[in-house]
């Protein structure tokens, strides 16, 4: 309790790190003083609180020029440029201590387990502990006040044959981004996870949602959207070649070649071949951006009014439920399997069943080839296999002899014959 509550008074403090720098380093000196070093860790070392003001600095003087530059088309270029000198210093943001991971990124590591990974990113005392210990056979201590979880706790969800890995984390705060709070830990198994639910409170106002979308944004996660089509190609020689397979409304070659320059980049190839925006651009030249899918989950309707909970679940990509009063959980077990997009492939051996409990789980567009070597790892060489026998919706007819390059689909029967 006494460690927790110091841990809290911690939390608190970032919080207010920009503006409450000085007195930070006093009650750090101070809780150092009192041999609570070891919560330190859950924070960043002090050179890289110096390193990470400092660039927040610059981050704000250019947010303060962009805020006071007319948006014209006398200043688009100018605009620009802002824009990349922005996502520069963010990507070095996210980058953060070269020192390698410490004891506090270790506390984070979990093993990766199962055929997908789920993780549970909100602000704190929204419910994302209950939901952990609601579906899986863990239990993570749940609690009124907030910063409850201090670490990453796995849980495992067994859904129609598929494990699927269920990652509870400690509440993010505004700032995140930022590195504030275990933020930059939280974020680091978002970018590992192959869906996020972004848990709400569904007693709590609309700005938290975007809110969290804001944070989310800041490191380079992108929601729920498509890699930009952008070919991009830095290269020794040659100077920069740009063309466009569309007209383009937001960018053009005069800009990228100066968001390049910026970057040391005097040589590359680049086609464009969608409408997009210089910020879509910038994710392409980072490179660092994630796309990950999400879904909402507003958390608590039992609190709620059932006009609010039909609101609210009227949004795209969102669940409503309560975790507490057990409502509509299902219905989110099954949107988490959906929004995966998994495909199980039952295996067969010739003149027996297929094997229906127990199926290959793989993912949506997965082949006979990924099949095959899901198998075994001696089936991944096309020589080994003569053929391949396939049941189900995938096939016109059954069984149906096909290839290593033909698309499966859920619930297909595959038989491999191999080459004897
Ligand atoms: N009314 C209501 N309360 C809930 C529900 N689910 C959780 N709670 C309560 O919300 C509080 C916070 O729950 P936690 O599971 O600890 O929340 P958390 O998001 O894990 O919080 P941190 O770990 O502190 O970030 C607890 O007091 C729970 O009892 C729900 O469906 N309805
Ligand atoms: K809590
Ligand atoms: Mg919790």
């Amino acid at each position: 309790m006494f460690r927790e509550k110091y841990c809290m008074n911690l939390m608190g403090l970032n919080m207010d790190m920009s503006t409450n720098f000085d007195s930070m380093l006093q009650v750090v000196a101070l809780l150092r003083e009192k041999d609570c070093i070891t919560l330190l860790e859950f924070s960043m070392d002090m050179s890289t609180i110096r390193a990470t003001m400092g660039i927040l600095e610059r981050i704000k003087d250019i947010e303060a020029e962009m805020a006071k530059t007319q948006k014209n088309k006398a200043t688009e270029f100018h605009l620009g440029l802002l824009k990349s000198k922005l996502a520069k210093l963010r990507s070095q943001l996210l980058e953060g201590p070269k020192t390698g991971g410490n004891s506090a990124d270790k506390q984070f590591e979990v093993v990766k387990y199962g055929d997908a990974r789920v993780a549970l990113i909100g602000f704190p005392s929204v419910g994302k502990s209950t939901l952990l210990s609601t579906v899986t056979k863990t239990k993570s201590e749940a609690a009124s006040y907030e910063f409850t979880t201090l670490t990453c706790i796995p849980g495992i969800l067994e859904h129609k044959g598929a494990t699927i890995q269920l990652l509870d984390l400690p509440g993010i705060i505004e700032g995140a981004s930022q590195g504030k709070g275990r933020g930059r830990q939280v974020i680091a198994v978002a970018r590992s996870a192959d869906l996020v639910l972004l848990m709400l409170d569904a007693t709590k106002s609309d700005v938290q949602r975007r809110l969290l979308e804001q944070e989310l944004a800041l490191v380079g996660i992108r929601i729920n959207q498509s890699p930009p089509n952008v070919y991009y190609k830095p290269k020794k020689t040659g100077g920069v070649s740009f063309n466009a397979t569309l007209p383009l409304t937001h960018l053009n070659a005069k800009l990228c070649i100066a968001i390049l320059r910026d970057r040391a980049v005097h040589s590359a190839d680049i086609i464009v071949r969608e409408d997009v925006t210089v910020d879509q651009f910038l994710d392409v030249v980072e490179g660092n951006r994630q796309y990950i899918k999400c879904l909402y989950v507003y958390n608590k309707i039992d609190s709620v009014s059932l006009e609010e909970v039909d609101r609210l679940a009227r949004q795209p990509n969102t669940v409503v439920v309560s975790c507490e009063s057990r409502l509509n959980i299902d219905a989110l077990i099954d949107r988490i399997w959906t929004t995966l997009a998994l495909c199980r492939v039952y295996t067969k051996k010739r003149g027996a069943a297929p094997d229906f409990g127990d199926p290959l789980v793989l993912r949506e567009g997965a082949r006979v080839e990924d099949a095959c070597r899901t198998i075994h790892r001696s089936l991944a060489d096309a020589s080994q296999v003569k053929y391949c026998l396939v049941w189900g919706a995938s096939t016109k007819h059954n069984p149906q002899r096909v290839g290593f390059g033909h698309l499966l689909a859920d619930e297909d029967v595959v038989q491999v014959v191999k080459t004897t």
